[in-house]
């Protein structure tokens, strides 16, 4: 996947680790920490909920596009590479979600 824009938008971001807070706005988030980071993710989650609720098609790709851009930022400012994510997915891959959902209600005890 090393030439999906996601990869590659990682990798720009990694990139501006240390870079200069008044040349990078990335490297302005970076500086500030995971927390920071991680009120960004928030911010845009409720962006994109704001726009599906709305509607509006076009700005709900645009406000995806912002969070999928803060939620890398917050991979790199947490020590996450995307690989370890896509593993995640692939190991998911083919089986239903409903079936996990069992899985973990019986680890939890439930449904006995
Ligand atoms: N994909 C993006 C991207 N998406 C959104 N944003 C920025 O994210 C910010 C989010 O909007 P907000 O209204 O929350 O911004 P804000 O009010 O400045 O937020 P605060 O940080 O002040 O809280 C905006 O400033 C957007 O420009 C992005 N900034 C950078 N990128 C990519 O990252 C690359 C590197 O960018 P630099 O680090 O700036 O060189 C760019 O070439 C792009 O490919």
């Amino acid at each position: 996947m090393n030439d999906h824009i996601l990869d590659r938008l990682a990798a720009t971001i990694a990139s501006r680790q240390g870079g200069d807070p008044e040349t990078s706005y990335t490297a302005k988030l970076l500086a500030k920490g995971p927390v920071k980071s991680a009120q960004k993710v928030g911010e845009e989650a409720v962006e994109v909920a704001i726009e599906a609720a709305r509607g509006d098609a076009e700005a709900l790709a645009s406000e995806s596009a912002d969070l999928l851009y803060h939620l890398l930022v917050l991979w790199t400012a947490a020590g996450v590479t995307p690989d370890r994510v896509w593993a995640k997915l692939e190991a998911r891959e083919g089986t239903s979600g409903l079936a996990e959902k069992a899985a973990r209600g019986q680890a939890n005890g439930e449904g006995e």
